[in-house]
């Protein structure tokens, strides 16, 4: 993990003392054509914000561009393919500290950027996937309520648990150092995913037959497990696939439209596999597995 400190790049491993006080959630008033949005289409958190963005059809209002995908000594970067459509910056970081010169903290994605201010409104997935859902849906193409109602108070707490089990959980196995942490990490995934199972046995999505926000924080994960976190992160003890009703779920979401075209394995692959290469040394990004999400 790479940071900054008071605007200026730490080398990897140098954080003592380090102390992260910065972040944005500043959301400016709701108008078209005035916020951009920077993800990575291989990062699961920035993956929420993308997938409401398309579910509700924000394409003509808010502006989105990816990162590379391999991501060096210097965080996230942009390249000819994935380049900065605003200031044609080399990194990420420069987008940070043009928003606080003095910025202290992890250069991640997602970022919203808000072109009238010029700063940064929201690096918070969580933060700009619930904005998006809750505050635009006047200009929405598609009416959708990821946020309804009656069922808020079980999708908050599910989304909460998603998040820790689930989004989280996967990384403390991947990132674990040690064989006792891995196993309780890898063992936390699974008890979790039979849960979600269960759940799943009886509706299509999490709260019914209509997508939630506890979709939108479960699917990411879910699409990444048999490609990556299953062989990159050791989490291995069943794929996806394997799983009955969490696999009808994942192509029911592939069904959708808005959600397979946000969907780039092959941009997740070469994220994780490359990027990581303390995990993976040789940085082979692995060929398989081909994986046929259609319903029937
Ligand atoms: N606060 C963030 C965290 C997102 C996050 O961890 N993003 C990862 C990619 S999956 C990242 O940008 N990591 C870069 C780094 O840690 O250097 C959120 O919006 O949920």
């Amino acid at each position: 993990m790479t940071y900054m400190k008071k605007g200026c790049w730490l080398p990897e491993g140098d954080t003592e003392g380090l102390v992260f006080v910065d972040t944005f959630n500043d959301f400016g008033e709701i108008e078209p054509h005035r916020y951009h949005l920077y993800v990575s289409l291989a990062c699961p958190f920035a993956h929420r914000a993308l997938l409401v963005h398309s579910l509700l059809g924000l394409e003509e209002v808010i502006s989105v561009s990816s990162v590379s995908p391999k991501r060096f000594d210097n965080g996230w970067a942009f390249d000819e393919e994935f380049s900065d459509p605003l200031f044609n910056a080399t990194h990420l970081q420069s987008i940070y500290t043009m928003a606080k010169p003095d910025f202290t903290g992890r250069i991640t994605v997602p970022v919203l950027w808000d072109k009238k201010r010029q700063t940064i409104a929201s690096n918070d997935s969580a933060g700009i996937a619930h904005w998006l859902a809750q505050q635009w849906q006047c200009f929405a193409k598609n009416k959708i309520d990821l946020l309804p109602e009656v069922n808020e108070p079980s999708v908050s707490v599910l989304s909460d648990w998603i998040n820790e089990k689930v989004n989280l959980g996967v990384y403390g196995a991947g990132f674990a150092t040690e064989q006792a942490g891995y196993e309780r990490a890898f063992e936390s995934v699974f008890d979790a995913l039979d849960l979600l199972e269960l759940r799943l046995s009886n509706r299509i999505f999490l709260h019914g037959d209509s997508l939630t926000m506890s979709d939108i924080r479960l699917i990411p994960s879910l699409l990444r497990f048999d490609s990556v976190y299953y062989f990159h992160f050791k989490l291995n003890k069943k794929r996806i696939q394997d799983y009955h009703y969490l696999w009808r779920y994942c192509r029911a979401a592939m069904d959708i439209e808005a959600i397979a075209k946000t969907v780039y394995l092959e941009h997740i692959k070469a994220h994780y596999f490359y990027t990581h290469d303390h995990l993976n040394p040789s940085r082979i990004i692995p060929v398989g597995p081909d994986i046929d999400w259609r319903l029937s």
